[in-house]
């Protein structure tokens, strides 16, 4: 078994004020090394603005977060963002994308990832000619070229069609088991959140509201009956918030 490499991660009672509006609100939230955990919740409760806080973009108004026991202060250099848009630069090759930033052997390395994300023959290759998809394994290769301990999914398949996103979801499901990071990944998706996640977590008023473990074998096949079942408990809580804003920790046996 290849050892867990995943950064430990604590968020503790982290805040965030933007003027007078109080998006995160005393959040606390741990993720242990090689952790997959997903965060879904309604648009603009939040989930972006704690991914740009761990990866260190932005700074919180109050509270921390710790990696591996050590208060990030400034960018966060065990962690890769992935992102809806694959942010290419279009007049660099597929492989300059991938090695842009690193240093020693950087070709070697760029075209090892690409071979990760089954791109290994369009190196030579401009982003334009590549489909949305293609462009977002790229984008892919590019946060796991350094072989990051976490990495940072925002939304990344949001923008794919309904097939190309389901193989870009084996995808990262394959190369997180092999590689052992820790993935944190946004979406409004409950399903492609239960297919991939040992844990979902809901954002809501600011706080995480909901904390559930998935308790399913992977390969997961979102057909399944218990994947329905747990992607129905998710949504209703997600459509029905709790009357307060008392963060309740949900955990149910499916
Ligand atoms: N830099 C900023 N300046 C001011 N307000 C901001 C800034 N970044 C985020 N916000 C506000 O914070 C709130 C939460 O935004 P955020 O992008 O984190 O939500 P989200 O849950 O990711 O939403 P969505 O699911 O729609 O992407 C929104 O009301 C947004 O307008």
């Amino acid at each position: 078994m290849t050892e867990i490499r995943g950064a430990d991660l604590k968020v503790l009672g982290l805040s965030k004020t933007f003027g007078k509006q109080q998006v995160l609100q005393n959040l606390d939230l741990e993720i242990a090394p090689g952790e997959f955990v997903a965060v879904v919740g309604r648009s603009g409760c939040g989930k972006s603005t704690l991914l740009r806080l761990l990866a260190g973009l932005d700074r919180p108004t109050t509270g921390g977060i710790l990696i591996d026991g050590e208060p990030l202060r400034q960018i966060n250099h065990s962690a890769r963002v992935m992102f809806q848009d694959a942010r290419l630069l279009l007049w660099r090759r597929v492989l300059e994308n991938v090695g842009l930033g690193l240093r020693h052997d950087w070709q070697a390395q760029a075209q090892w990832a690409l071979e990760q994300v089954g791109l290994g023959d369009r190196s030579r290759e401009y982003p334009a000619v590549l489909s949305g998809g293609q462009r977002q394994r790229v984008a892919l290769a590019r946060a796991l070229v350094s072989q990051p301990r976490l990495l940072l999914l925002d939304e990344p398949l949001g923008a794919l069609d309904a097939l190309t996103r389901i193989e870009m979801q084996r995808l990262i499901a394959s190369l997180w088991q092999e590689q052992k990071f820790t993935a944190l990944l946004i979406t409004h998706d409950v399903e492609e959140a239960v297919s991939l996640a040992d844990r979902v977590v809901l954002i809501e008023s600011g706080k995480v509201a909901m904390d559930l473990e998935i308790p399913l074998a992977r390969p997961r096949h979102r057909g399944d009956a218990a994947c329905a079942a747990i992607v129905e408990h998710i949504l209703e809580r997600v459509l029905n918030p709790s009357a307060t804003s008392k963060t309740t920790l949900l955990s149910r046996s499916f």
